[in-house]
C-alpha cells in the first residue's frame, strides 16, 4: 500500500471553538489504482488531499507514504518525502510563465537534486506519454488550456512519485477535454504504478475509476 491513511482527523480554528473538516477518515490507495474522490462543496475533500500530501497535519490519526508513517517528521523531512514520492496536480496548472513546457519539468528535478541530462530526457518522455510531443518547447501562453493541464500532469510525474494527489483536474476544462485528461490520468496510474486520488465534481469521469469513496461531513464512505 503506497498511500494509507489511518484515523485522520483535521480541524480548523473556527471563532470560539474548532471545526471538524475530517473524521477519524481511514483510506487504503494501493498502487496502480485510481481512486476517484466525490461530495458535496464543504464536505472535506480538499482537506483530504492536502493531507494527504502532508502538506496540513492532522490533529490525529496517521498518513503513511510508501510503507513510511510520517508523523513527527520535520518540515525539511516532509518536503523531501513530498519531492520524492508525491506528485501533486492542483486544479489551475500556476505553471512559470517564461518556462518552456520541457523546462517546467526540468524545475522539478532539479529541486530533487536529480541531474540536468536525465532530467531533459526524462521531460521529453513525459511530455510525449501525454500527447505534447511536439509542444516541449512551447511556454504556456502558446497552450491551450487542455495543454496546460497535461503540462501539470506531466511535471507530477517527473520525480516518479508513487503517490498521485489529483484536484478538480478538468473545473477549467470543457467536457470533451475533461474526459481527455481523466482518461490519461487513468492510463498514467496504470503504466506508472502510482496510488492515485482524484477530486472531483464530474460524476461522468467515475467510469475510469478503480473505486469511488464519497466525503461526506468530513466522513468517508465507499459509494
Ligand atoms: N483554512 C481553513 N480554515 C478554516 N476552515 C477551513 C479551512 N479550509 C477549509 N475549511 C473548512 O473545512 C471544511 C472542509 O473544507 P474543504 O475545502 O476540505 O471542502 P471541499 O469538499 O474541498 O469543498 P469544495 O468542493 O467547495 O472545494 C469546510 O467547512 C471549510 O469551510
Amino acid at each position: 500500500m503506497s498511500l494509507r491513511l489511518t484515523a485522520v482527523t483535521l480541524t480548523y480554528p473556527d471563532g470560539e471553538g474548532r471545526l471538524t473538516a475530517l473524521d477519524r477518515v481511514t483510506l487504503d490507495v494501493p498502487r496502480a489504482s485510481l481512486t476517484a474522490v466525490v461530495g458535496p462543496s464543504g464536505s472535506g475533500k480538499s482537506s483530504l488531499l492536502a493531507v494527504a500530501a502532508t502538506l496540513v497535519t492532522p490533529d490525529a490519526g496517521t498518513v503513511t507514504i510508501d510503507g513510511t508513517p510520517t508523523t513527527g517528521m520535520t518540515r525539511g523531512e516532509l518536503t523531501d518525502l513530498r519531492r520524492h514520492k508525491v506528485g501533486i496536480v492542483f486544479q489551475q496548472p500556476h505553471l512559470l510563465p517564461s518556462l518552456t513546457a520541457a523546462e517546467q519539468l526540468q524545475v522539478m528535478a532539479h529541486l530533487a537534486g536529480r541531474s540536468p541530462g536525465k532530467a531533459r530526457d526524462r521531460a521529453e518522455h513525459l511530455l510525449d506519454a501525454v500527447g505534447l510531443g511536439g509542444q516541449a518547447h512551447r511556454r504556456p501562453h502558446q497552450l491551450s488550456g487542455g495543454q496546460r493541464q497535461r503540462v501539470n500532469i506531466a511535471r507530477a510525474l517527473m520525480n516518479d512519485p508513487t503517490v498521485l494527489l489529483v484536484d478538480e483536474p478538468t473545473s477549467a476544462l470543457d467536457h470533451e477535454r475533461g474526459a481527455a485528461v481523466v482518461d490519461l490520468l487513468a492510463r498514467l496510474t496504470r503504466r506508472r504504478n502510482t496510488s492515485t486520488v482524484v477530486v472531483t465534481h464530474d460524476r461522468t469521469h467515475l467510469g475510469v475509476a478503480d473505486r469511488i469513496v464519497e466525503v461526506r461531513d468530513g466522513r468517508v464512505t465507499p459509494v
